[in-house]
């Protein structure tokens, strides 16, 4: 599903308008859902809506209106003089005939739902004065609260908080989500998020050819791999996952584990001498070959066969990875690089950006976690607040020609071509040691698949929060491969693949 920034769904509304549907049509559509979240929430109680001055505000008086005519008791709070009121939010509030009460903090009282309508896309500066102080009533007043399109005080696009912002039970938003439903914090302040119908046509979307879009099933589907009834275990690829030395083999066999159960068909841990034993001694149906430094692995890779590669789980940091990481790069399989091996660039990531480009190989994805990525991309500060993760991770992936997986409980997905994805599936558990770990392994293992890297980027983070709540509270990383059988047969069940 398709997600908009404030400026592209302004240009949705033009459009719709351009194309015959009337503004306050639009804006009646938008009441309409707000007044039918409202009363799934409130019952019988009293409802308060906060308004602001703009369109957000006229929202909010369309549904007061339609929620007094189904017999509610509505009151509702401006937070200017009614005769400032311009447009289409003049128009809405000349069909409320109840009383408009002044911005006084006393008028909130006890309701069994807030309505927040202050402000929505329209939100261009920090919150001051009389509507910072109404946002810290609404959260302090202890009734649920439904914020119209988007919680006052968050920016739509980057999901920052504009100095102060309200929490919401509910979000309504209208016609797709922004930004800011998906991405921290503006997630947190959203509650659940119901997107609304208002009659604006998917038609848009042919002018205005968003790039975002929310990682889930419907986006990847196409590029789910299936095994072939005639297929054989080559025909599922073959992923190698380097090992680092003796003292750290854990990484790169939780990686190994992930790929093999995200679906290669053959997994190869490629280890150093001196762990070979500890490496064969864990595992069986991942295979362990010998690797002797860069050489060696130059030397495995001439095997066509073996067509996608993860570096960096337990590699360790310095020149050695960073010979093997330039090895795999020119040998050109299909390319994961994970922690140590981002981090051995911290020093000279130019110099791995250089190697990225002169490949001409695009199936290749960096995953870093915020550190890393601040290590490899230290220009694309995340201090600046208008700055969002989106906007840094598709900076990332123009810079580094590589397509970015910066992860967090947003995870983005980026690629240089401009497409980007966040996911908003995965559980607070899955922050646990190895668990990033399994995720490269998970997406080597739909590389060697055939996916393409965008995808198998975006599949293998979907997967992996779903592996998440399938495992649930008091999850280790060595359970996430070990559920995706469960989320697989979930996602044939969805997309009615027969098994
Ligand atoms: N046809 C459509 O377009 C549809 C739109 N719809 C609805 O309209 C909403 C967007 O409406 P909007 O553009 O009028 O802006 P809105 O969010 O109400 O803000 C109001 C004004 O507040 C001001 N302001 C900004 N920041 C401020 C601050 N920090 N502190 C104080 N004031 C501040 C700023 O005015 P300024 O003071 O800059 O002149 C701003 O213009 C959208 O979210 C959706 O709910 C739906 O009805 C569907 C159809
Ligand atoms: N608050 C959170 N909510 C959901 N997922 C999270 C959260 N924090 C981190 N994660 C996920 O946990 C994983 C941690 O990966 P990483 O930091 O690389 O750990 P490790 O290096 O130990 O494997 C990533 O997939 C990340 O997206
Ligand atoms: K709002």
């Amino acid at each position: 599903m398709e997600i908009l920034t404030t400026g592209e769904m302004e240009q949705a509304d033009r459009l719709a308008i351009a194309a015959g549907a009337p503004g306050f049509a639009l804006m009646l559509h938008a009441g309409q859902a707000v007044a039918d979240a409202a009363t799934d929430l409130a019952g019988q109680g009293p409802i308060l809506v906060a308004a602001g001055c703009g369109n957000n505000g006229g929202d909010g008086f369309v549904a007061a209106t339609e929620l007094a005519a189904r017999g509610h008791d509505v009151s509702v709070i401006l937070l200017c003089g009614r005769d400032s009121l311009k447009g289409d939010a003049a128009l809405a509030a000349k069909g409320w005939k109840g009383r408009v009460l002044p911005c006084d903090l006393s008028a909130l009282g006890s309701p069994a739902l807030i309505i927040d309508a202050l402000f929505g896309a329209g939100l261009n500066r920090p919150v001051t004065g009389d509507p910072q102080a109404m946002i810290e009533a609404i959260n302090a007043n202890g009734a649920p609260v439904l914020s119209v399109d988007l919680p006052s005080g968050i920016n739509g696009t980057t999901g920052a908080i504009m100095g102060v912002a309200v929490r919401a039970t509910e979000t309504v938003t209208f016609f797709r989500k922004k930004p800011a439903h998906l991405l921290l914090p503006g997630r947190i302040h959203c509650g659940r998020v119901r997107v609304a119908d208002i009659g604006i046509s998917d038609v848009v979307l042919d002018k205005i050819r968003p790039a975002t879009f929310e990682n889930i099933p419907d986006y990847w589907q196409g590029a789910f791999p299936v095994p072939r009834i005639d297929g054989h275990k080559y025909a599922r690829g073959h992923a190698v996952i380097v090992s680092g030395d003796l003292t750290s083999t854990g990484a790169a066999r939780l990686s190994a584990r992930g790929a093999l159960r995200a679906g290669a068909g053959l997994v190869s841990v490629l280890s150093p001498d001196d762990a070979l034993g500890a490496n064969t001694a864990s595992l069986t149906a991942v295979m362990v070959r010998r690797m002797n430094g860069a050489a060696g692995f130059a030397e495995i890779l001439t095997d066509r066969r073996l067509n996608a590669c993860v570096i960096g789980p337990g590699a360790g940091v310095g020149e050695e990875t960073r010979a093997l990481v330039l090895t795999a790069l020119a040998a050109k399989p299909a390319l994961v690089l994970d922690a140590d091996a981002l981090t051995s660039f911290a020093d000279l990531p130019a110099r791995l950006f250089e190697a990225i480009k002169e490949t001409g190989n695009t199936d290749i994805i960096l995953t870093p976690h915020e550190g890393e990525f601040r290590r490899l991309f230290s220009e694309m500060s995340n201090k600046h607040p208008l700055r969002s993760k989106l906007e840094r991770v598709r900076a990332a992936a123009g810079r580094s020609g590589a397509i970015v997986l910066l992860k967090g409980p947003d995870t983005v997905v980026a690629s240089p071509d401009g497409r980007a994805t966040i996911a908003a599936n995965a559980p607070p558990w899955l922050a646990t040691a190895g668990s990033g770990d399994v995720l490269s392994g998970m997406i080597g293992g739909l590389l060697a698949q055939g996916v393409p890297a965008f995808d198998a980027a975006c599949i293998g983070v979907w997967m992996h929060g779903e592996a998440g709540h399938e495992a649930g509270p008091g999850l280790i990383a060595e359970d996430l491969p070990e559920v995706l059988p469960a989320v697989l047969r979930r996602l044939y069940d969805r997309f009615g693949i027969d098994y």
